[in-house]
């Protein structure tokens, strides 16, 4: 079997990479909360029980899970000191510490730490506090300014859903758009070449995350069927990326058809699991909003041309362009806070569009989406809740938590 595996949304999820979160949700002031992306300071214990609880409903239908922040650790002691020191490197550079005396002194810092604790830290943050460093030379004194942190804190990575994302048998990791979540995926790439479960394995890499001017991101990334993906155009999801990602699965993987949906640019719909995801062979979620008056939707649908060009066509009904593409007779797509509107935006808000399905119809939501969770009772989904009261402060629900490695086929 190999490593990775995904040929849907929907096949019964067997191996899955979470990340607990940890200090860095609560090592940043209300003023940082919107360059980090954040909308609240969540109560880090209370995150914790709640993340634990989701880890534990997983594990309770069988699925193996796997820890970033222990698979670095481990990647990282794997690797040997020289992989360390380069990584260490890698993301003082993308700190904004090429070099100098700031670099030297986080680089020892760090490396003084077990390797757990290492990444842990690097992951929570660094505030100026912690060091006492002489500065001597220009560069150095001219950064010397009242901001409390040498390295920002990344709050945003127990979203594990977006620094990458394994499709088929091979992997994006992610060039993020914002500041705030670019340095995350710098653990993806570590762990890819070199944690023992993937090193050697000549895994493909559909793309990966040295790109400048176009960005994508996991939560806009939906395998629907081992021919099918959906990928979101979205606000963290450029065009460009969708259309390169397309031609290297073209020709190099089992996937023949890429349906790139335009969806809203805003920060409560990011993503497209935001708005949209797949729960069954033949249903769907979906947040109304995202529709026009005539209940339309720009949708791209990338299919293989001559000469290794792409070609693509323009449709707008969404529920069409599904059955087309999946073969079905019949579609049934579950409308978020059942159509209501005032529920259906504060239930999209706290993510009642965001749900993980780890069998066909059988799904984990949070419990605060009341609304949405009974209809999809309704429509016959098996709806397992988890608590999320400080969990939902980071804009992100089940799906996003999860990165999903191994799922059995449909
Ligand atoms: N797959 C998702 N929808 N992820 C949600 C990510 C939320 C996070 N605060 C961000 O803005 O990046």
């Amino acid at each position: 079997m190999d490593p990775i595996h995904i040929t849907s949304e929907i096949g019964k999820m067997k191996t899955v990479i979470l990340k607990r979160p940890g200090k860095e949700i609560e090592n940043f002031t209300p003023r940082m909360m919107s360059r980090l992306l954040f909308d609240e300071t969540p109560y880090l214990p209370i995150a914790q029980k709640e993340h634990d609880t989701f880890a534990s409903v997983l594990k309770q239908y069988g699925v193996n899970v796997l820890y970033l922040e222990k698979m670095a650790k481990e990647a990282l002691n794997h690797g040997g000191p020289q992989v360390k020191s380069a990584f260490l490197d890698r993301m003082l550079t993308e700190s904004n510490y090429p070099s100098g005396v700031i670099h030297d002194a986080l680089k020892e810092y760090l490396n003084s730490m077990d390797t757990q604790t290492m990444v842990n830290k690097i992951i929570a943050g660094v505030r100026k506090n912690e060091l006492h460093i002489v500065y001597n030379d220009l560069a150095s004194s001219v950064s010397d300014n009242p901001y409390p942190f040498y390295m920002d804190p990344m709050p945003n990575i127990y979203f594990t859903r977006d620094m990458s994302a394994f499709i088929g048998n091979g992997v994006s990791i992610n060039h993020m758009t914002f500041a705030a979540r670019k340095r995350e995926s710098l653990f993806n790439e570590l762990i890819l070449n070199y944690h023992p479960m993937f090193e050697g394995q000549n895994i493909p890499v559909w793309r990966n995350r040295n790109h400048t001017y176009s960005h994508i991101e996991g939560g806009d990334e939906q395998v629907l069927s081992e021919h099918v993906i959906a990928i979101g155009i979205s606000q963290r999801t450029t065009a460009k990326a969708i259309q390169e990602m397309a031609q290297k699965l073209f020709q190099k993987s089992s996937f023949n058809k890429v349906i790139a949906i335009q969806i809203p640019h805003n920060h409560a719909m990011m993503h497209l699991d935001t708005v949209f995801t797949m729960v069954n062979y033949d249903q769907f979620t979906m947040y109304p909003g995202i529709l026009n008056q005539n209940d339309d939707i720009n949708i791209y649908v990338l299919t293989p041309g001559k000469d290794g060009k792409i070609e693509y066509k323009h449709r707008t009904n969404l529920k069409q362009t599904l059955k087309d593409a999946l073969h079905l007779s019949e579609l049934d797509i579950i409308p978020t806070g059942n159509g209501d509107p005032i529920m259906a935006e504060r239930e999209q808000w706290n993510d009642g569009s965001n749900t993980l399905t780890i069998a066909p119809g059988t799904v984990i939501t949070y419990d605060r989406n009341y609304v949405s969770n009974r209809l999809l009772k309704e429509h016959g989904i098996n709806v397992i809740t988890v608590p999320s009261s400080e969990l939902s402060r980071g804009r992100g629900g089940p799906r996003c938590m999860s990165c999903p490695v191994v799922r059995a086929d449909i």
